[in-house]
């Protein structure tokens, strides 16, 4: 588990990061060979504060996730998770974070409780006021729903309870932090609402969530603040509905009449409705408004990086939030 010798002590880098939030990165650059993979991104995350990282396949999440870990060095930027720099931090440090990766695949012929016993010992000698560590095996088995799990060999487990596995294993040392690189995938719909469910509590214990997903009704539900990766940049940031109120998109207004379904597209439903209804108001039921959703922002925003619009979406959001 130590990724750092444990006499390093963890610094702050020095410049415009610090402060009180949980996560700050600026300007963070990485290369791999000649390949530029994120080219200046810029990331602060509150105390308690649940931000999603939503992206297409290889456009940086992991890379980010482990540089912020400590378990990637950088090419460049500077970057301040807990007040620390994350090339440098220490066992102190890092018994303040949980990470759950994208794939864990070791201790295969231990039985789980085994191992979250294993990996809680790490934990003890960093309880903090108000915050006990690490989280009783039994307490985190029921939490992850694998208390009849708990005396199975892991490599029989399914690929939704060893995945449930490996978010007890992020949890068990009641994090400040904590990393989860598409933590749902193989959960089946209860596994992701109990995750779900989950995540809340963390944030209402004043964890701070940084969590990768390709599930966007998973970000619309977990996340304070969603930011969009492409092209080496984050290219939109906000709420679902304030990156869905940043792309042009129509509404779809749907409705009976006379035990006929209609839909029309429309930029304006509230005018499109007024005059449905001054028309034939008396016959018309059943209507259903669907405005531009956080999928429609998502598309948008990639399509431009896929066309070769990174940059300039990129400084468009800028623009947008200055
Ligand atoms: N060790 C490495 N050496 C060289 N290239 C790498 C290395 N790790 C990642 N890459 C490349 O960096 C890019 C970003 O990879 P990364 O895994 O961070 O993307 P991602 O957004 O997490 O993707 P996904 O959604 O598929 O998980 C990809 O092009 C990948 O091939």
């Amino acid at each position: 588990m130590a990724m750092v010798d444990e006499d390093t002590r963890a610094e702050a880098p020095s410049g415009a990061l610090g402060g009180a939030a949980a996560i700050e990165v600026s300007g963070l650059r990485m290369r791999y060979g000649d390949h530029d993979v994120l080219c200046g991104v810029d990331l602060r995350a509150r105390r308690g504060e649940v931000v999603v990282v939503l992206g297409p396949n290889g456009a940086g999440k992991t890379t980010t996730v482990e540089i912020l870990e400590g378990f990637r060095a950088r090419s460049a930027g500077e970057v301040a998770v807990l007040g620390a720099d994350p090339a440098t931090g220490d066992e102190r440090w890092r018994a303040r974070l949980g990470v759950v990766m994208q794939s864990w695949r070791d201790h295969g012929r231990w039985r789980v409780d085994e191992l979250l016993a294993h990996v809680a010992r790490f934990y003890a000698p960093y309880s903090e006021p108000g915050r006990v560590r690490p989280r009783p095996v039994d307490e985190l088995l029921e939490t992850v729903g694998l208390t009849d799990c708990a005396r199975r060999r892991i490599n029989t487990l399914s690929g939704g309870q060893r995945r449930r596995l490996d978010v007890a294993i992020g949890i068990v040392g009641r994090p400040e932090v904590l990393f989860l690189d598409e933590p749902t995938a193989g959960f089946d719909p209860e596994a992701r609402r109990d995750f779900h469910d989950l995540v809340h509590g963390l944030a209402d214990e004043d964890t701070t969530v940084l969590l990768t997903t390709h599930d966007l009704d998973e970000a619309e539900k977990l996340a304070d603040r969603i930011l969009i990766l492409a092209g080496g940049r984050v290219v939109a940031q906000g709420t679902a509905d304030q990156l869905a109120a940043q792309v042009p998109a129509d509404a779809e207004v749907k409705w009976t009449r006379g035990g006929q379904r209609f839909v029309h597209s429309t930029p304006d439903a509230t005018a499109f409705l007024r005059g449905l209804l001054a028309d034939s108001g008396d016959e018309v039921a059943g209507i259903e408004v669907r405005r531009a959703s956080l999928e429609d922002a998502y598309m948008t925003l990639v399509h431009r990086h896929e066309t070769g619009d990174a940059r300039a979406a990129a400084s468009a959001f800028a623009e947008e939030v200055r």
